[in-house]
C-alpha cells in the first residue's frame, strides 16, 4: 500500500507535561518526523491539540481550568505559542508551515466545507504543513468532548487522505480502560469492523490535559473508516513512532498501535459531508417496504412509505431515516416536516392535489440520501 496523504493529530498529552508546560523534545520531535515524512514525497496535514494546555503554562494554571472561557482565554494565549514552536521546528528543517482553525460548524456549511478544502489543497500543492486546530474561542461542545479527534478524521475525509495517525499517550486501544487501573490488558492491533464490542472498551480521557478519552478515537475511527482512510492510533511519546507507523502501515503490518481497518469504498465528498458533517434537524420514520426500496433497491423516498415525522424543518434540511427501530439512513428533503405531515402515506401523484402545488416527486431523491447498508455507495 501506498500512503501519499497523511493526517496526523497529535493530542495534548503528548504536546504537553502534566502541569501544562509544553514538551520541547517532544513538538521537535514530531516536526522533524513529519518532515522526514514529507522529504519522502508525501503530502502532510497536522490537526494539533495543545493550545489550552500550552495556555495553562502561560496564564498559570498547573491544572485545567473548570470554566469554558477560563479554557478559551487558555486557549487563545496558547495556540499562538503552540503555532510559533512549530513553525520555528518546521523552518529548522526545511518546511514551511501555515495555521488553521476551523469548527464542526464550519464544516457543516457546505461552501466553507469546500473552501476549507480549496485552502488545505492549495497549500499541499505548494508543499506546507498546514497546522489545524478547533477555532476554540467561538464553541464550547469541541472543548467539552475533545473534538479534535473528529475533527482530524473529518479532515482527513475531506482531503481524501490515505492515512490518518492518531497520536496520544497511550500506545493503542486496550480491551479495557487502563485509566480505571485495569490489569492484564490486551492491546487490539487491527480492527476490520467497529463493533459495539470495540465501542465498549473505550473509556475517558487519561491525563490531566487530554479530552475526550478513548471514545472520541473511537468515534473518529468510524467516520475515517468510512470517508476510505486507514486510522491508526498510536504512541505518540515512543521515539520516532510516526515514522514507524507509517512504515508499518505501508508493509502492511499491525506491530504498533491499533489499526482501523476500511471496509468499503470512499463515500463521494459530497456524500460525506452530508453523512459526517451535517447534524440532523428531525427524523422520518418510514415502513417495511420503503426500508427494503432503500437498503436493498438504491430506491430514493418516496411519500407513500413514509409513516411518521418528528421534528420542525425545511425543504433542504438534513435528517435522519429510520425503520421505527434503527437508523438505516441519512439525507436533504425536498419537502417541510409541515409538508411531509400531510404527503405520509400518499401516491407521489397526490402531491399536488393535497399541497395545491408540486415540488418534486420524491420526498428525499438517492442523490441526497446516505443508507447504510448499501454497498455501492461506499
Ligand atoms: N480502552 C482504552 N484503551 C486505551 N486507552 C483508553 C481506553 N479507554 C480510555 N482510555 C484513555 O484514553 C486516553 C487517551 O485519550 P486522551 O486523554 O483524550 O488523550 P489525547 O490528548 O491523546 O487525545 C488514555 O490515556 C487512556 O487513559
Ligand atoms: N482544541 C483544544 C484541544 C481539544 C482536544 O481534542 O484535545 P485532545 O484530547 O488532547 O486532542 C486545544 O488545542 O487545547
Amino acid at each position: 500500500m501506498n500512503f501519499k496523504r497523511i493526517v496526523v493529530k497529535v493530542g495534548s498529552s503528548t504536546l504537553s507535561n502534566q502541569n501544562g508546560k509544553l514538551n520541547f523534545s517532544q513538538i521537535d520531535a514530531l516536526s522533524r518526523q513529519l518532515v522526514d515524512l514529507k522529504n519522502q514525497g508525501r503530502e502532510i496535514i497536522l490537526v494539533s491539540s495543545g493550545a489550552i494546555a500550552a495556555g495553562m503554562g502561560e496564564l498559570g494554571y498547573a491544572n485545567k481550568p473548570a470554566s469554558i472561557p477560563e479554557q478559551q482565554a487558555c486557549a487563545a494565549v496558547g495556540q499562538g505559542l503552540l503555532v510559533g514552536i512549530y513553525n520555528k521546528f518546521f523552518r529548522e528543517y526545511g518546511a514551511k508551515s501555515a495555521q488553521i482553525l476551523i469548527t464542526s460548524s464550519d464544516l457543516e456549511n457546505r461552501n466553507r466545507y469546500l473552501n476549507a478544502f480549496n485552502t488545505l489543497k492549495t497549500l499541499i500543492d505548494h508543499g506546507v504543513i498546514p497546522v489545524i486546530n478547533e477555532n476554540d474561542t467561538v464553541v464550547t461542545n469541541e472543548i467539552k468532548v475533545g473534538d479534535n479527534d473528529t475533527l482530524a478524521a473529518r479532515v482527513s475525509g475531506l482531503v481524501e487522505a490515505d492515512l490518518l495517525v492518531n497520536l496520544s499517550d497511550v500506545s493503542g486501544l486496550y480491551n479495557g480502560n487502563p485509566n480505571a487501573e485495569n490489569k492484564n490488558l490486551k492491546l487490539i492491533s487491527k480492527v476490520e469492523n467497529i463493533t459495539e464490542e470495540i465501542e465498549k472498551m473505550a473509556g475517558g480521557r487519561g491525563s490531566k490535559v487530554g479530552t475526550g478519552g478513548m471514545e472520541t478515537k473511537i468515534e473518529a475511527a468510524k467516520i475515517a473508516v468510512n470517508s476510505g482512510v486507514v486510522m491508526i492510533i498510536g504512541p505518540g511519546k515512543e521515539k520516532n513512532s510516526l515514522l514507524k507507523i507509517v512504515e508499518m502501515a505501508e508493509n502492511e503490518k499491525f506491530d504498533l498501535g491499533t489499526t482501523f481497518l476500511t471496509a468499503k469504498e470512499r463515500l463521494s465528498k459530497r456524500k460525506q459531508w452530508l453523512n459526517f458533517n451535517l447534524p440532523p434537524l428531525g427524523k422520518i420514520i418510514v415502513d417495511q417496504g420503503a426500508a427494503d426500496a432503500l437498503l436493498k433497491r438504491g430506491k430514493s423516498l418516496l411519500p407513500g412509505g413514509i409513516v411518521e415525522v418528528e421534528g420542525e424543518f425545511n425543504s433542504g434540511d438534513p435528517v435522519t431515516i429510520s425503520d421505527g427501530t434503527l437508523e438505516i439512513g441519512k439525507g436533504i428533503v425536498n419537502y417541510s416536516s409541515d409538508e411531509i405531515e400531510k404527503i405520509k402515506g400518499a401516491h407521489s401523484n397526490e402531491i399536488k392535489k393535497i399541497l395545491g402545488y408540486f415540488n418534486k416527486t420524491e420526498v428525499i431523491h438517492r442523490d441526497n440520501m446516505v443508507i447504510g447498508g448499501d454497498k455501492d455507495e461506499y
